[in-house]
């Protein structure tokens, strides 16, 4: 358990150092060529309430991809931390004020209508690693983890560069697995969503 816990640790922080050191147009190039892909998903075809995240610390910017899915009559949300380290989310109407949280990551106003990750029927997920089988390395919260744990059914879409791929990742009791692994080259489906 402490071994997995600081191996997680050091893996998290060389991954999160690889990110940041890719230079400003290799980013906006990834971000483009995921942006395009994302909007035109067809495992997205038949949802309504997608969750995204606002990029921080380098991660891959679905933004672009966002404002398309937006157009196509997508109902966007964000994560919003909760008293209880879980996450909901909000409606992301664009124009409306943002307020930082503990991270200083942008979050919809309180008050705006919360919804449970069960409620979403896609989440993209930020992620700072992942390997072949769905595993996925986040922050370090737990944040998604505990959110995630009653969402079964929710198309889960964990969001990257190519780079931050790993063999193979320490596995824990409450670690939710991805369905898919969206990046700069393209889709992955994962064990879980290929049966
Ligand atoms: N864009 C984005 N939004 C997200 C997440 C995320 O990973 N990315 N989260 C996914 O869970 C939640 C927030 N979790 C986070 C956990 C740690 C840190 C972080 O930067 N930690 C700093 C030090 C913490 C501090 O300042 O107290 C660090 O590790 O350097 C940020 C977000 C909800 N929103
Ligand atoms: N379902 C859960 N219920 C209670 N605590 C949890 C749960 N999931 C994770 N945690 C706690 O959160 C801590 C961090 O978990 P972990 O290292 O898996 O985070 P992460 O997946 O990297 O982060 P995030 O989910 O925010 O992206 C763990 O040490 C654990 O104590």
């Amino acid at each position: 358990m402490l071994s997995t816990e600081h191996s997680k640790c050091n893996l998290r922080r060389q991954l999160r150092r690889m990110r940041q050191g890719l230079d400003a147009q290799t980013r906006a190039r990834a971000a483009t060529a995921l942006g395009e892909t994302l909007a035109t998903l067809p495992i997205l075809a038949d949802t309504l309430h997608i969750a995204t995240y606002l990029a921080a610390d380098a991660e891959i910017d679905p933004s672009t991809g966002i404002d398309k899915l937006r157009e196509q009559g997508k109902h966007i949300y964000l994560p919003v931390i909760q008293q209880d380290s879980s996450l909901c989310f909000a409606p992301w109407v664009k124009g409306e004020p943002l307020l930082p949280n503990q991270f200083g990551i942008g979050e919809p106003e309180s008050g705006a209508a919360l919804r449970s990750a069960r409620e979403m029927d896609a989440i993209l997920l930020p992620l700072v690693g992942w390997d072949g089988t769905g595993q996925r390395l986040g922050m370090g919260g737990g944040f998604y983890d505990r959110s995630l744990e009653k969402a079964q059914n929710v198309i889960k879409i964990g969001l990257a560069y190519d780079l931050q791929e790993v063999r193979s990742l320490p596995g824990e009791d409450w670690d939710v697995r991805l369905d898919y692994v969206l990046t700069e080259s393209g889709l992955l489906a994962l064990n879980a969503a290929t049966g």
